[in-house]
């Protein structure tokens, strides 16, 4: 099985006077994992349903597999669909809620009928042809021991494996996913995220993957597209994602914890100014404008307070208060003394145990901000190309 491309062209929805999708393009390619991350409310939902052909659009057209579906069914667009809630028949055996989309797609009428269904003839290799489909995909996942069981003698990872299989058995040629894990406590929805990833891969199905939560984005896809009010602001691989958001609300977005944003101004020749001292960057931006930089908790250097200033782009932090994450910690401080900049920075367990093994002020520490790291923001929220330069010769290395 190979899953289908997806093309989306000028998709736009509204309800009433409120717009909550505005021209939607978004190309997925076949055998692709694509997830569509953004906070509640952005119109994820809303798309995807538009896609599975259950909403109706204002505008815009949709490709599945190099077909426009805009005028068929949902049950003729090749699609599958799996919901946070399961949506599995209560009062039906795993086996038969596996069996169910085949059935319905392959038996006529008459022969679903419980009494004289089975004396319907010609119908037996069908039938036959059902159950092992019914039985390779719950061995695919791993779930053939519970085909006798009911849903409610599941539990919640198990039911989700098979609302994936009541998915897989028609072989679609796109999954269109709305969190599916999101009922799932932490340490199985880190398990189940693991094994979805390694089905898609194996099936090299293209999955359309819908979450606001954006370590399940950058953990699971091949590409993530980030909407925000309606719009798709960024389509790119978790890691460029990451490095180089386009745009400052993708920049708050993806990370965890949330990468730090200070205000900057733009001085002589496009030098970045931080924190009341010219940094080794230089941005195309003119002196005067204004500006915005991030910093990923992760990329500063924490060292022990001392009083003897360091380089330029190190600064005083007071500790407000420290989250232990095991291996890792995260401090919360303040930067530039009185004026109290809030700073986030994230440094190995054993590192700080250094730091604080160091004796002095526990706390006060140093933190280090690398220019070449920094993310330059203009006005608008666009992120600027930067370069790094020597400061003391900058006249030099810009001219
Ligand atoms: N049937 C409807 N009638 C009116 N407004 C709707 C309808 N369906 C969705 N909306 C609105 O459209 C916007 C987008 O909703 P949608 O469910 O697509 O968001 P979402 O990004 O999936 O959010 P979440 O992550 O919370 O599920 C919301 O403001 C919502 O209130």
């Amino acid at each position: 099985m190979t899953g289908s491309a997806v093309r989306i062209s000028k998709i736009a929805k509204g309800y009433g006077a409120s717009r909550v999708l505005r021209d939607i393009d978004l190309a997925v390619d076949a055998g692709e994992f694509m997830t569509i991350v953004g906070p509640s409310g952005c119109g994820k939902s809303t798309l995807l349903k538009i896609l599975a052909g259950l909403d109706q659009p204002d505008g815009g057209s949709i490709e599945i597999g190099g077909e426009s579906v805009n005028q068929l069914r949902p049950s003729q667009r090749n699609i599958a669909m799996v919901f946070q809630s399961y949506a599995l028949y209560p009062h039906m055996r795993v086996r038969d809620n596996l069996a169910m989309p085949l059935i319905m797609a392959d038996l006529p009428f008459v022969a679903r009928m419980p009494v004289i269904g089975p004396l319907v003839p010609g119908m037996s290799a069908k039938r036959r042809q059902i159950s092992s489909t019914v039985r390779d995909v719950s061995k695919s996942l791993g779930i053939e021991a519970l085909l006798e069981r009911k849903p409610s003698e599941l539990s919640g990872g198990q039911r989700q494996r098979v609302a994936l299989g009541r998915a897989m058995v028609r072989q679609p040629g796109v999954f269109l996913m709305d969190e599916p894990l999101s009922n799932l406590d932490a340490a199985l929805r880190t398990q189940v995220r693991t094994e979805l990833v390694q089905l898609q891969k194996r099936l090299n199905a293209t999955f359309l993957y819908v979450t606001h939560d954006q370590v399940e984005a950058m953990t699971m896809s091949d590409r993530i597209a980030v909407m925000m009010d309606g719009r798709i602001v960024q389509v790119a691989t978790p890691a460029e994602i990451y490095a180089a958001p386009a745009d400052i609300r993708v920049a708050r977005f993806i990370g965890s914890p949330p990468i730090n944003i200070l205000p900057a101004n733009i001085g002589e020749a496009g030098i970045v100014g931080l924190l009341g001292e010219s940094q080794n960057l230089r941005t195309a931006l003119r002196a005067g404008e204004k500006a915005q930089v991030g910093i990923r908790p992760a990329d500063v250097t924490v060292a022990a307070h001392t009083r003897a200033r360091g380089a330029s782009s190190s600064h005083e932090g007071r500790l407000l208060h420290t989250e232990n994450l095991g291996n890792e910690i995260i401090l919360h401080l303040t930067l530039a003394g009185d004026r109290q900049v809030p700073f986030t920075a994230r440094l190995p367990q054993r590192e700080w145990a250094t730091i604080q093994a160091s004796g002095g002020n526990p706390n006060l520490v140093q933190v280090g901000l690398p220019a070449e790291r920094f993310l330059v923001f203009n006005a608008a929220g666009r992120l600027i190309p930067s370069k790094g330069v020597q400061v003391s010769k900058r006249l030099e290395a810009v001219s």
